[in-house]
């Protein structure tokens, strides 16, 4: 009960963003021997309340979830995790007097908090799974899991990225460690350099699958005004949020590529356009996969369509490239968490451009975080319009009861 009223009292509190451009100073702070430790006591004094809250403001939303769903066992594991973490946390509430055995015992909490919440993605999926073999889902429950689970991952990876700053930064160092990221910010990422590697790895996969792969072309255009046209691209950025992206993005294309031109002795390249503006920067992956209907379009980031049930995944699941899972709705929160974003378009019956945009300004790169208040709670009690579109226009000629003017 004691932690009941303290998980009221830290749901309470909004989460508080903090933009890549904070990170980077916090973090070059950090790594002066000289501030080191008024550093890590601040970061320590930070996270020691922050944690908590994103954590708190989450854990009040899964309460929230549609009660088949709550009813999973798998659901009922992670809520589990979630509240163990969460005491494990309070346990440094008020410890005013910080020292070094304070400080080891808090990075020590948060690299076992990290680790059993390593696979909280996999095991919410099972539990979506769960739920779509045991009941009937109506489109409203489908939406209210996309509403919460967009939300729900996205407060995971903010909470993953404020954990893995503190450990890099303050705990024991990594030998692989590149001196010049702060933690796992990259001040000068070499965007062409990363859409490279994730090109690379996609298409180890997809000749492996299809004993074939697309080539790629990369144009670059540096329209900074601040840099020289030939200037390499680079920005203040995560690396490993945009691999991920990437990776997801050159997989999708790649299969698409192959499949649709599987009877052919060439297949077309990916052609992928990198622009640096004055407050954009954009990656396009133009394909001639063959595209996807507009009516399917959503589909893709829906993650009800991407779970199988499981039977029908084990045919598929065997292709690297298989099916569309969470990687498409994951990899549009990781480019969303900092303000950026991906859009699909696609022009069916001939290919697809997918473009990732992300702030060239670090300070404008702010965390995007839910809270938990009362909007949040009106979408889990009532039915959200599906969109307006289809209940105050006409789009077809069948009989339809007259609505009254
Ligand atoms: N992401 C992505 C995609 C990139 N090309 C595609 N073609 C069909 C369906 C999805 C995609």
């Amino acid at each position: 009960l004691a932690t009941k009223s303290v998980l009221e009292k830290y749901a309470s509190f909004n989460p508080s963003p903090l933009s890549l451009k904070k990170f980077v100073e916090f973090g070059r702070m950090g790594a002066m021997e000289c501030s080191k430790e008024g550093s890590s006591k601040e970061s320590y004094a930070f996270l020691q309340k922050e944690l908590p809250v994103r954590l708190a403001n989450i854990m009040k939303e899964i309460s929230l979830l549609p009660e088949n769903l709550l009813k999973m066992s798998s659901v009922k594991l992670v809520m589990s995790w979630y509240q163990q973490s969460f005491k494990e946390l309070i346990e440094f509430e008020n410890q005013d007097r910080i020292n070094k055995n304070i400080m080891e015992n808090f990075t020590h909490t948060l690299i076992n908090i990290r680790n059993r919440h390593s696979n909280v993605v996999e095991t919410m999926a099972q539990g979506v799974m769960e739920l779509k073999e045991n009941h009937g889902i109506d489109s409203n429950t489908e939406n209210r899991i996309q509403y919460f689970l967009d939300r729900f991952y996205m407060s995971r990876i903010s909470i993953r990225m404020l954990i893995n700053q503190h450990i890099l930064l303050f705990g024991k160092k990594e030998k692989n460690n590149d001196p010049r990221h702060i933690g796992c910010i990259d001040p000068n990422c070499n965007v062409s350099l990363v859409v490279q590697d994730a090109y690379e790895n996609a298409r180890f996969l997809c000749e492996q699958y299809y004993l074939a792969a697309p080539e790629l072309n990369i144009v670059s255009k540096n329209s900074s005004v601040l840099e020289n046209e030939s200037d390499p691209i680079q920005i203040v950025y995560v690396p490993s949020h945009l691999y991920h992206m990437l990776f997801e993005l050159f997989k999708n294309a790649m299969r698409a590529t192959t499949e649709h031109h599987s009877e052919e002795d060439q297949i077309p390249p990916l052609n992928v356009m990198i622009v640096k503006g004055q407050e954009d920067l954009s990656v396009k992956i133009s394909d001639q996969g063959g595209g996807i209907p507009r009516a399917k379009l959503e589909l893709v980031f829906q993650y009800m369509y991407s779970t199988a049930p499981q039977p029908a995944r084990s045919d598929i699941a065997s292709a690297p490239l298989a099916g569309y899972g969470y990687g498409l709705p994951l990899s549009r929160l990781y480019a969303r968490y900092f303000q950026g974003d991906i859009v699909l378009n696609s022009f069916e019956g001939y290919g697809t451009d997918a473009i990732i945009y992300l702030k060239v300004l670090s300070n404008e790169a702010n965390e995007m975080l839910p809270v938990y208040n009362t909007t949040a709670s009106k979408v889990y009690h009532t039915d959200i319009p599906v969109n307006d579109w289809s209940s105050s226009w006409v789009t077809s000629h069948r009989l339809q009861n007259p609505t009254p003017k």
